[in-house]
């Protein structure tokens, strides 16, 4: 089965932490996306592992050098999972997972800007990562002529456990799901949502769907 990650994309863990109380039921990952780290810090991740105890945290790090320092920082707050870039020295990546192993936690390898993203993937899934997020970042997505159906078509190719990320909605999920993902990651679908607890429900009862 799927599992359904929520992207919050906001600047303040009152907001996300505000967010997270309302699609909490309907969701099994809590991402705190790059710019809310950013923003709030290291306490952000404490704050919402406290308030969800038993959802996966997922800090979206993005890192890009010091892999085992990075991922110790974030299982050190609470995550149970944590980003590191595809793009960068398979030497992060495993130095990230040696960190996750230590703490019982898991590494995702985020694909964002990587230019053969299945190759990658395949190429990292061999170090001990969780999954490989196939990602198209909020920049990529904003591009005339960007279209979800990319990820999806490498996601069908991929042969190890990935997420899509990049454009995951109510009208995307069916086809996310039916490319055999492990996670789909849905961010502007949920926060942007006027219901953001309807939308995530929505998002839910899509990907259980038969
Ligand atoms: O990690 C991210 C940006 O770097 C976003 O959280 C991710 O791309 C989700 O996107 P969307 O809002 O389209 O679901």
């Amino acid at each position: 089965m799927a599992k359904l990650q929520v992207a919050i994309d906001l600047l303040s863990t009152k907001e996300a932490l505000e967010l997270a109380a309302k699609v909490a039921p309907y969701v099994d990952i809590i991402e705190l996306g790059t710019p809310l780290i950013k923003s709030e810090g290291l306490a952000v991740i404490k704050a919402m592992k406290a308030a969800h105890p038993d959802k996966l945290v997922f800090a979206d790090f993005k890192t890009a050098d010091t892999g085992e320092l990075e991922a110790g920082m974030a299982f050190g707050a609470g995550a149970d999972l944590v980003t590191i870039l595809g793009s960068v020295d398979d030497a992060t990546v495993i130095g990230a997972v040696k960190a996750a192993k230590e703490h019982g936690k898991g590494v995702v390898v985020d694909t964002i800007g990587v230019k053969d993203r299945v190759k990658r993937a395949q190429e990292v899934s061999k170090l001990g990562v969780e999954f490989v997020e196939l990602h198209a970042g909020l920049d990529e997505q904003a591009q005339p002529g960007y279209s979800i159906q990319v990820l999806i078509d490498e996601a069908k190719r991929a042969g190890v456990p990935v997420s899509i990320a990049g454009g995951v909605n109510i009208d995307t999920i069916a086809a996310v799901k039916a490319a055999g993902v492990a996670v789909a990651v849905a961010g502007g679908a949920i926060y942007g949502a006027k219901d953001p607890a309807a939308a995530a429900k929505a998002l839910r009862e899509a990907l259980d769907a038969a």
